[in-house]
């Protein structure tokens, strides 16, 4: 796992979207796992810059990590409008090839197994998005989740529905039940950057990160992975032990920026 401490938000944007793209000017087929929340967001804003300035998406597709269930079709609020909104409805990606998992299914095992099959059948995913809750969730996995767990319907714990809430008019309407990928969903993905920002995640990226791999704390499954990148600002770094290793070991550059 490599962990990169930057100095914002603006800073941590360029470098995911450097890793970005570098991947579809590789591979334009590339497929990207999206993530939602605030932490991708000043990704999605560099990026859509930088389409503005010429990087091509039209070959490259996208799986969103998440859904919540339940919510009406078209809701503001919903995961598969969120990914639309803050990123593929600016980019010039084809929408066909933006995929979220269906939380309005009748039939979620089914949905469920076809949103994997779908993964597959694109190659799988080069690039997947992370963020991650203060309880140390990634995607929608509450502590708990089974390392080997794939796309699955999941409750969600009270702190998270608490931490969502601002997206919503009141805690009540956000909904208790997601459809999710996996812990081991996440895991096949080629890269992993996991992005986190501010003090209200400091101890969450220690336990990830610094403390033992266990079902307790889902993130620390990344410690497992063979190409895990962290990117954090001081704040969310400031409970790390080994700070100041991380800032020598990579002097604030991650493996694509030639480590
Ligand atoms: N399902 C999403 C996660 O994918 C996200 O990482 C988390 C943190 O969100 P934020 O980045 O807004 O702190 O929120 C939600 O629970």
């Amino acid at each position: 796992m490599e962990v990169v401490i930057l100095g914002g938000s603006r800073q941590i944007g360029r470098l995911a979207a450097d890793a970005i793209e570098e991947l579809v000017t590789r591979k334009p087929e590339a497929v990207l796992g999206l993530a939602t929340g605030s932490s991708p967001l000043p990704v999605y804003e560099e990026l859509a810059a930088r389409h503005a300035a010429g990087l091509d998406f039209s070959r490259v597709s996208g799986f969103a990590l998440d859904e919540y269930v339940g919510l009406p079709e078209g809701h503001a609020e919903s995961y598969r409008n969120v990914i639309r909104r803050e990123f593929t409805d600016r980019i010039n990606i084809d929408p066909a090839n933006v995929h979220s998992p269906e939380g309005s299914a009748t039939d979620i095992p089914a949905a469920c197994a076809a949103y994997e099959s779908a993964i597959t059948a694109a190659g799988g995913v080069d690039l997947q998005l992370l963020g991650v809750g203060t309880d140390g969730h990634i995607g929608f996995n509450e502590p708990g989740s089974s390392f080997a767990s794939r796309t699955r319907i999941k409750s969600l714990i009270e702190r998270t529905r608490r931490d969502n809430a601002r997206f919503f008019n009141s805690l009540a309407e956000v909904p208790h039940h997601v459809i999710t990928q996996g812990l081991g969903t996440i895991m096949d993905a080629r890269h992993v950057i996991l992005i986190a920002t501010g003090a209200q995640k400091a101890q969450a990226v220690r336990d990830f990160v610094e403390g033992p791999v266990a079902a307790i704390c889902p993130a620390s499954v990344l410690q497992f992975h063979p190409h895990a990148t962290v990117l954090v600002d001081e704040a969310a770094a400031s409970a790390l032990k080994l700070a100041d290793f991380y800032r020598h070991t990579y002097d604030n550059k991650p493996s694509w920026q030639g480590l």
